[in-house]
């Protein structure tokens, strides 16, 4: 289709508003085990859903919420198939885009209802529904070629991944073409029938992220979207209609107070939130008709581009919970169900659209049946002449030889004959040529073969799967569903104008009359007022809640983050420290951090190489130079030994080698003077220590001069020094190194001692008189004075 003829049909397309269903689940075993509350009421007759908040004292503050259709926990998978799906399907494969997504609490039925039971073939989902009906359809279709490709991608913490392909390592992005959103990489498997579109989902599902939560034991963690491409034409025609079919569970949108989140459940939740509240804004802004919808703030928005106000039939399911246990996340759920209602989107059939695979396919395809022809014709043409002769000659003995093979067996019988004759009657070259010949012709029937294989022709067997009388059943139900459709429209437009006419209406006997009708539109209009104020009240609320949330993950968030940085201030060593703060960048699109690349690459550049022989062509061990050096007879053995020398880093050292305290050389001198001499040393200082010392010093010295008179020099055996340490037996007898009575007064400045354990630290005066002459040896020695 041409770009002129696009545009027309676009303006000429008619608006569809988004088709909103609320289904409601039973309560489940928890709900009643726990004796809650049921508090919504279904009225599907009416589309109406009421919900009452059991906090409030007056039961008349129901709130009441209109849709398309609604389903009590009573209703069927098939019911809500028939009369909900089924028509969209239809449109699908008229060439329409179509998009069913399911929306809801977690734990409400979102996979129950797009995927249902396996085992059960009653509780089977949208999912599996819509492929049946796909392949009815194109089993019933005659002339049509379809082709069939199925995707299926999740959404995980925004980031896609290919479910059908889980380990490849492309990233897939989202694209922009002609107008609408695709996703390049994604890989797409042709289906052929319904068990291979029911593998390729079951395949999917085994890699889509599930987790366990407060609220459901197999809670789905991500947003997963099944795409099904539907590309057909009549046989001969060049004209190729596709229809797409994007099947959405979404993943809950709970609260994550109630999931019983941990800190990687509630980034993993928040992110979930994200994109759910960017969609939540998608619709608001969609339904306020605002200038400016914020596609672009999630993946998931974008993805939905084209069903949210784009050119796609679009139908939104919200699933909801019966129990006041969940009242709050229902009645969210069913605000932003209503606003959804007022979208509007312009369905456009997409016909002759450009890069079609369908038509790629069928161009190759006769290329190919081309080729072939060729080929063949140009083989047979060889050794034309003679064969007809032959052929005429031959046929007449085979005539007559047997009746039971009919004429075409015979001739092809014959052409096999006639062909290994020719081909032994040509010279060697031309046979080579004609088999090389033959060969390609093969490949090519063979490319052929395999080509049609992967288109599948319509009505091949119409009645192995479809009666007339099943076709007719069909088309029935189709109808009852439009009409049931059309009822409850009319039954909610007959409420609404119910109201306004009544005023009309009513003719007014006596005063009295009017007076009470009045009175009864204003408690009426009073009770909307409070209904509306109530409303404002709970927006508030939900706000306040929305944002006390926010905190909380905020909070979780902070502190997940102040431990990390105690690991990194803790463990991390300071230069990598610095270099993670440096070369690390925040990637807004990814939301992640990641190191520089180029930066590491320098770094590592920066790192010595390991040493080598520089003038050899490869590095050598130490070994094998040592024994090409030595000459000896083996060195030639330890030439290839490729070992490196390496030089490893030693750790910086982080201690002192010990050394002995220093005592400063005038103090050492003195002391040296002071035993040798036999003069008394006269320490001059003024702190209490120092005179404590000179105290000792005197005691010290008494004694000895006691010990001296009473036992004489050499006898000081079982004597201890005043702080209780034995003389040595070096000074016992009668000690080579010992001060001696020192009579000899000197003077002592020792303000330059440098070393603390020596008490010249301390600026002390010390006068010590009369030293004892032998025994006293054990004083210095005692308090580790001696100089070495
Ligand atoms: N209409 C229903 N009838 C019967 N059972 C239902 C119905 N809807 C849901 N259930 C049951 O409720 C449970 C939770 O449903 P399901 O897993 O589909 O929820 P969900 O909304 O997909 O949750 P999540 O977002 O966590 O994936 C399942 O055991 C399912 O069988």
């Amino acid at each position: 289709m041409n770009r002129s003829a696009k545009l027309k049909s676009v303006a000429a397309a008619k608006n569809e508003c988004v088709q909103v269903v609320v289904r409601c689940r039973p309560l489940n075993n928890k709900e009643q085990a726990g004796n809650f509350q049921r508090v919504v009421d279904v009225f599907p007759s009416r589309g109406v859903i009421e919900i009452l908040n059991c906090n409030e004292t007056s039961r008349e503050n129901k709130k009441m919420f209109t849709y398309d259709a609604v389903y009590d926990w009573g209703s069927t998978q098939q019911q809500v198939y028939d009369e909900v799906v089924r028509p969209l399907v239809y449109s699908v494969l008229e060439g329409f885009n179509g998009c069913v997504f399911a929306y809801g609490q977690t734990g409400t039925g979102k996979t129950h209802t797009m995927e249902g039971i396996k085992s059960d073939p009653e509780q089977r989902g949208i999912i599996p529904r819509a492929f049946e009906q796909i392949w009815a359809h194109i089993n019933r279709s005659q002339n049509m070629n379809f082709l069939v490709a199925v995707s299926y991608l999740e959404i995980y913490m925004e980031e896609l991944r290919d479910l059908l392909k889980p380990n490849s390592t492309t990233p897939l992005e989202l694209r922009e073409r002609d107008g609408g959103i695709v996703v390049p990489n994604l890989h797409s498997v042709l289906c052929k029938s319904v068990e291979d579109m029911i593998h390729v989902m079951y395949m999917g599902n085994k890699n889509r992220t599930v987790g366990f939560t407060n609220m459901n034991e197999h809670s789905s963690r991500s947003h997963a979207i099944f795409l099904i491409k539907i590309e057909m034409c009549e046989v001969g025609s060049t004209l190729v209609k596709v229809g797409k079919l994007n099947l959405i569970d979404l993943a809950g949108s709970e609260r994550q107070s109630k999931t019983g989140a941990t800190a990687e459940r509630l980034k993993e939740a928040s992110k979930i939130n994200r994109a759910l509240s960017s969609l939540g804004n998608v619709i608001s802004a969609l339904a306020e008709k605002s200038p400016h919808i914020p596609y672009r703030d999630s993946k998931l928005t974008r993805l939905l581009q084209d069903s949210l106000g784009g050119n796609s039939k679009t139908i939104m399911i919200a699933n909801i919970g019966p129990s006041e246990f969940n009242y709050n996340e229902t009645l969210t759920t069913l605000r932003y169900a209503n606003r959804a209602k007022t979208i509007e989107n312009k369905p456009i059939m997409n016909e002759d659209p450009q890069d079609t695979k369908l038509r790629e396919y069928q161009e190759e395809i006769a290329r190919l049946r081309q080729l072939i022809t060729e080929r063949q014709t140009r083989e047979k043409s060889v050794p034309k002449v003679r064969k007809v002769k032959q052929k005429t000659i031959k046929r007449d003995e085979s005539l007559e030889e047997s009746d039971e093979k009919s004429d075409s067996e015979a001739e092809e019988e014959e052409d096999e004959k006639e062909n290994e004759q020719d081909f032994s009657e040509l010279d060697a070259k031309a046979q080579e040529a004609l088999l090389k010949e033959r060969e390609l012709t093969a490949s090519l029937a063979g490319k052929l073969q395999e080509l049609e294989n992967q288109l599948v022709k319509g009505g091949k067997n119409i009645l192995d799967t479809y009666t007339e009388r099943q076709i007719e059943l069909e088309k029935k139900m189709a109808e009852i569903a439009e009409r049931k459709k059309r009822e409850i429209e009319m039954q909610q437009q007959l409420e609404l104008h119910e109201e306004s006419t009544m005023e009309i209406r009513e003719t007014f006997t006596s005063l009295q009359q009017e007076v009470e009708l009045k009175t009864r539109k204003l408690k009426k209009c009073y009770t909307k007022c409070m209904a509306l104020k109530q409303e404002l009240q709970d927006t508030r609320d939900e706000h306040n809640r929305d944002r006390r949330e926010l905190e909380m993950t905020q909070n979780e968030l902070i502190k997940e983050l102040k431990r990390l940085l105690l690991i990194i201030d803790n463990f991390v060593p300071a230069e990598v420290k610095s270099r993670l703060y440096t070369q690390a960048k925040y990637d807004d699109e990814a939301e992640e951090w990641y190191l520089n690349s180029n930066m590491i690459l320098s770094n590592h550049q920066m790192v010595p190489r390991p040493v080598a022989d520089v003038n050899r062509r490869r590095p050598m061990s130490e070994y094998a130079l040592h024994m090409i050096k030595s000459n000896a007879s083996d060195a030639v053995r330890y030439k290839g030994e490729n070992i490196l020398n390496y030089e490893l880093d030693m750790p910086l050292r982080t201690t002192y080698e010990y050394s002995n305290p220093k005592v400063s050389a005038s103090l050492q001198a003195v002391l040296a003077e002071a035993m040798q001499t036999e003069d008394d040393i006269d320490i001059t200082d003024q702190s209490n220590y120092a005179s404590m010392m000179k105290q000792r010093l005197d005691r010290i010295t008494r004694r000895n001069v006691g010990a001296e008179g009473s036992s004489g020099s050499g006898s000081s055996a079982g004597t201890t020094t005043s702080n209780g340490i034995p003389p040595s037996s070096s000074s016992s007898s009668g000690g080579a190194v010992g001060i001696g009575a020192s009579r000899a007064r000197s003077s002592i400045y020792n303000r330059g001692m440098s070393a603390a354990p020596t008490f010249g630290a301390h600026s002390g005066s010390t006068t010590a008189k009369k030293a004892p002459p032998a025994s006293a040896a054990t004083f210095p020695k005692a308090r580790g004075l001696i100089p070495k």
